[in-house]
């Protein structure tokens, strides 16, 4: 066992900007020397001699940029992918599970649950497929429904200590909608054609729109979208009641699409009556997330906190960026809550399409600074709504959002209601799994090694990332409140982090989170006998092998084990 211990680490020697060089890690005991460690023979030499070392010194290298080198793990390019050219695409129809083990992807699958996948067996083979998180969108089904897939996913939680589905209930929001039509209305490019606050109204030139201040908020020369821009239209004049426009792209007009108007978001409150109660379905069924749709400033946010709290429900708040109003205010957004969403189909709407990838980028910089999870939503597989295999570019969309550190990708109606929703699940999974077998062993970005001087969890759970890359090693924490498992994720570790936590909704939440496995365990007041059982179980899940080495990491807000002994890292081979 290796062990860097706190006493030690209170005097750094001031790191380098970007990664360190020639820093000094150093314990009590001298056991095995800068030289043995950074030496692949020396280094199996000492771990070999005998399975508890001490490092005394280690130089810690540059990040590694694809070179592999030799740790007592093997090589730390990870060697444990599924080929990304076995897709069989009579394999992957409705209905049949691929067997998968997501156990070392680390980007996170969002799956939004609809008619396709809401019965007892989708679930299950959702969530062995790699479904990590089930969303509920509100805009759609009613609250049986959504009760019965809460009660299906929680019947499969309930099974297991090492596997877990968060559940996340999207709010419907201030959506602007059309009207409903008894057939749909064929839109010519040219064509005039006009929205009123009249209810009821369905001619061949005019429908009704859900929201009355809709003629108040667009101006002549606006341009309306209808569901997301695949068919617009030019504001002309306006009335009292009465928006007239003319049809830009045309197409078919069906009942309630979606509207929005080119650069600016509703004048709507973010959540609306139905919202709250829809909230309140939530807080009933102990959910794990929501996400606030068309959030515009941190206001909502913190009046959805105060509401919580006044129920004592412990639920995180997920703001889906998708209003134009909210990017002056990102900032203090995404300051007051839990997680964002990048909600690229209504942010495209609202904005210029171009937009969206910058913004994609900078919300993903932005939470990940903070060490908030990101997620990244929309048309990911759309094809495969209706066909077996996904467009190249889909592919590559997948593969940008995980080299951009996003904590998870979202699927939609590619699950909701399409035709190979665990098809679409695996080729997530395959394609970011093969994402992340490329890319470089993570640096730390720059500006962080101020920040964590001050802060002595950071500080461990950087330095524990540093050598667990290094030594090629999986990560495993112990976690009450999950804040050292969510600094271990932020520094992005080669390895999978196994996250024991003993409390069931820190395990619900951390699934969310960049690489982490969170695992439900007791703690007895013994940290060994709790190490002990833990790798036990890592072993007897086939998650760890015996003789490996893994890098153990005790600390954070609340030492679990603080009588006992300060903030530790371990190194340590794993026995029989
Ligand atoms: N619970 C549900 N019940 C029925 N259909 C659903 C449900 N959830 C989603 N769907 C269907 O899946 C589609 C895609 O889901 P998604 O969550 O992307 O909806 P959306 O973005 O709100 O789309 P839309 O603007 O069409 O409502 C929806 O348009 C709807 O047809
Ligand atoms: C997810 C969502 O709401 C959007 O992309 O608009």
């Amino acid at each position: 066992m290796s062990t860097i211990n706190i006493q030690s680490m209170l005097k750094p020697e001031a790191p380098s900007r970007t990664f360190i060089s020639d820093h000094r890690l150093s314990s009590a005991a001298n056991v095995c020397t800068s030289d043995s460690l950074h030496n692949s023979r020396g280094r199996r030499k000492c771990l070999r001699k005998q399975n508890v070392s001490t490092v005394k010194s280690m130089r810690i290298a540059q990040p590694n940029h694809g070179t592999k080198f030799d740790s007592p793990n093997g090589p730390l390019t990870p060697d444990k992918l599924d080929s990304p050219f076995d897709l069989h695409s009579s394999d992957y129809s409705q209905g049949q599970s691929p067997s998968t083990s997501s156990v070392t992807r680390k980007t996170k699958i969002v799956c939004t649950i609809g008619p396709s996948t809401s019965s007892r067996e989708m679930i299950w083979k959702l969530a062995e497929t790699g479904m990590n998180v089930a969303r509920l969108n509100m805009s759609h089904g009613d609250h049986a429904s959504h009760q019965k897939t809460i009660d299906l996913v929680k019947e499969y939680n309930a099974q297991f200590e090492d596997k877990v589905v968060a559940i996340m209930l999207d709010t419907k929001g201030p959506e602007v909608r059309s009207g409903d039509v008894p057939k749909p209305i064929l839109l010519k490019e040219g064509q005039e054609f006009s929205f009123t606050i009249k209810r009821g109204v369905s001619t061949e030139n005019t429908v009704s729109v859900n929201y009355d201040d809709f003629v108040n908020d667009v101006e002549a020369g606006d341009i309306v979208l209808v569901d997301g821009g695949m068919m617009s239209l030019a504001v002309k004049s306006k009335t009292r009641d009465t928006v007239n426009c003319e049809v830009v792209d045309g197409g078919e007009l069906k009942s309630r699409r979606h509207l929005n108007v080119r650069g600016k978001s509703a004048t709507l409150p973010s959540i609306t009556d139905k919202d709250w109660e829809d909230i309140k379905f939530g807080v009933d069924n102990e959910i794990d997330f929501y996400a606030v749709s068309f959030v515009k400033d941190a206001q909502v946010v913190h009046e959805l906190k105060k509401y919580l709290r006044s129920c004592n429900a412990d639920i995180h708040v997920i703001v889906k960026i998708e209003s134009a109003d909210s990017i002056p205010n990102l900032p203090s957004i995404i300051s007051a809550c839990d997680g964002a969403m990048v909600a690229r189909g209504d942010l495209g709407a609202e904005l210029p399409i171009e937009e969206v990838p910058l913004l994609q980028e900078d919300i993903i910089r932005r939470c990940r600074s903070v060490q908030k999870p990101v997620i990244v939503a929309t048309n990911m597989l759309e094809s495969m709504i209706d066909h077996p295999t996904p467009t190249r570019a889909e592919v590559s969309d997948i593969a940008i959002a995980v080299k951009e550190g996003a904590d998870a990708v979202m699927l939609s109606g590619e699950t909701a209601h399409g035709k190979f929703p665990l098809k679409a699940v695996k080729v997530m999974h395959t394609v970011a799994l093969r994402t992340e077998s490329s890319l470089p062993v993570t640096a730390i970005p720059a500006g962080e090694f101020n920040a964590f001087k001050s802060r002595m969890g950071e500080m461990f759970a950087f330095h524990a990332t540093t050598m667990a890359n290094t030594l090629a090693t999986p990560m495993i924490v112990f976690t009450r409140t999950g804040s050292m498992a969510i600094h271990l994720s932020h520094y992005r570790p080669s390895s999978i982090i196994f996250a024991f936590t003993n409390e069931p909704r820190v395990k619900q939440r951390l699934i969310l989170y960049h690489g982490l496995m969170p695992i439900y365990m007791e703690f007895s007041d013994d940290a060994e006998e709790t190490f002990s059982r833990a790798l036990k179980l890592l072993v007897s899940k086939n998650l760890i092998k015996e003789g490996e080495y893994v890098t153990l990491v005790q600390s954070g807000a609340q030492p679990i084990w603080r009588r006992e002994s300060s903030h530790h890292i371990q190194v340590r081979k794993v026995q029989g």
